[in-house]
């Protein structure tokens, strides 16, 4: 058996999550190719930045099937980085509410790694409250509210209690949520 064990940086007992590289049959994410994400971002071209976080850059792009995707291609590789990686791929795959973004897959290669996500074209809560899209008064109370409930379910009632694995997020902020 071919293994990359890539640690998530969670406590011993919950660990027993890798990254397969001989056998993703019972994972839920895809396994993409450079090729594909490449053509998908226009080889990251600037054009397609939408974002910028702590570990990298987020390019939108496009699957040969239409499909829209946001793209995170990590900084120079780093034991961070790595870790980021992990914790993403591994504990963000496995978890699925309506409430939180969904993981496509991802590509692992070299000093490149990329994660892919549903694309949220609506943009984060910081950008409708305090960003360029704030004077456009879209946040009226009830989407407030509805955000605030479903930032909690999401959060709360999944992660902390019903997911197989229990996680606390740690860095909840208006940037980590983005308005469906
Ligand atoms: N799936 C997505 N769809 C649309 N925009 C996204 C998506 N993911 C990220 N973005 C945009 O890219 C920005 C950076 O995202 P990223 O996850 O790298 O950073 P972050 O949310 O600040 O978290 P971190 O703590 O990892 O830096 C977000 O603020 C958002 O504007």
């Amino acid at each position: 058996m071919n293994w990359k064990c890539l640690c998530c940086g969670f406590p011993r007992e919950t660990q027993p999550l890798m990254i397969s590289a001989s056998n993703d049959r019972d994972y839920p994410w895809k396994r993409y190719t450079l090729k594909e994400l490449l053509h998908a971002t226009n080889t990251f071209h600037n054009d397609k930045k939408i974002g910028e976080g702590a570990f990298g850059s987020v390019y939108w792009g496009r699957t040969s099937k239409g499909v829209g995707i946001a793209v995170k291609r990590l900084k120079a590789m780093s034991a961070k980085a790595e870790m980021e990686f992990a914790v993403e791929v591994e504990i963000l795959g496995r978890v699925r509410h309506k409430n939180l973004l969904g993981l496509r897959g991802f590509y692992a290669g070299g000093d490149e790694r990329l994660i892919v996500y549903d694309y949220m074209p609506n943009h984060s809560l910081i950008t409708h409250l305090h960003g360029q899209l704030a004077s456009d008064c879209l946040l009226d109370w009830t989407r407030r509210m509805n955000t605030a409930i479903g930032s909690a379910e999401g959060l709360a009632n999944y992660l902390h209690h019903k997911a197989n694995l229990h996680i606390i997020h740690r860095d909840i902020n208006v940037e980590a949520v983005d308005i469906e």
